[in-house]
């Protein structure tokens, strides 16, 4: 079994499991649901953007831990001080370090720009939760969902006004998508392999139409390639690692931003 089947394999457990002790009813009637979601694709298209997606990210089943000293207080704010154009949150626990604690914070501290809850989507129930918790953005990751769970998901995160990043990885996941007004983003990682490959996401990014929004994940280290990538058409870029890595993650963030111009 590659890692990322064991991972479903275990979120499908953890989100039956949850079901059982959280009522639906009760999320609906979380403070953080009256509120009206950020629009990741309105933060991106915005004059000005500096495109960078940073992520608070713990470990990674790939790398190990990364980095356990920092908060996500101090993160968050460091983050938003670099302009970021959203944040990404992990909230998987048993692979990743996260839960959905930090993305409540996060929100707690800036209302200002939008909120990925990064995790593995398997259940409407973790989308009604993402809007419980305050996260404007939720993520479907093509690679493990079926044609009419990507379509489903989709819609009932656009009926609670959460957009949806689509993260694909080759040509037969980018199919399975209905390709317009998307936010799509391409995991330069392969989620079997977690082996990089830049040129094969630039190959793909030729297949997506000009209604959609591209969004270059993971293995971005340096701001050149930031600004190689603008040139094929990418509006919005991801970037976990090259931050988490450092001691003081916002502020990293702020000098790569710099460098971009
Ligand atoms: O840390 P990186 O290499 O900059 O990557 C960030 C992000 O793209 C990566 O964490 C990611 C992309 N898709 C995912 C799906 C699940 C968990 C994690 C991810």
């Amino acid at each position: 079994m590659n890692i990322l089947d064991k991972i479903i394999a275990h979120k499908k457990q953890e989100v039956a499991q949850l079901r059982k002790e959280v009522q639906v009813e009760k999320l609906v009637k979380s403070p953080n649901f009256k509120r009206t979601p950020l629009s990741l694709k309105k933060s991106l298209l915005s004059v000005g953007s500096t495109g960078i997606i940073a992520e608070f990210k713990r470990q990674s089943p790939s790398k190990g831990i990364i980095n356990d000293k920092v908060t996500i207080d101090e993160v968050t704010e460091g983050y938003i001080k670099a302009n970021v154009a959203a944040q990404s949150i992990l909230t998987d626990n048993d692979f990743f370090g996260g839960n959905i604690m930090d993305v409540l914070k996060a929100r707690s501290i800036q209302e200002s720009t939008p909120i990925l809850r990064k995790d593995f989507i398997v259940d409407g129930f973790q989308i009604v939760e993402a809007k419980a918790i305050g996260a404007d953005v939720i993520l479907l990751i093509a690679a493990c969902l079926t044609k009419e769970e990507l379509k489903n998901y989709g819609k009932l995160a656009e009926d609670l006004g959460l957009d949806v990043l689509y993260e694909v990885h080759n040509q037969e996941e980018l199919d399975k998508i209905e390709l317009d007004n998307k936010i799509i983003g391409i995991n330069n990682r392969n989620l079997k392999t977690f082996q990089v490959d830049l040129e094969h996401s630039i190959e793909l990014a030729s297949q997506i139409p000009d209604s959609c929004i591209k969004v270059s994940e993971s293995g971005l280290s340096d701001p050149r390639v930031i600004t190689g990538l603008k040139e094929y058409g990418f509006q919005g870029f991801l970037i976990g690692e090259n931050f988490m890595k450092t001691e003081d993650p916002g502020f990293s963030c702020q000098e790569f931003i710099k460098q971009i111009g």
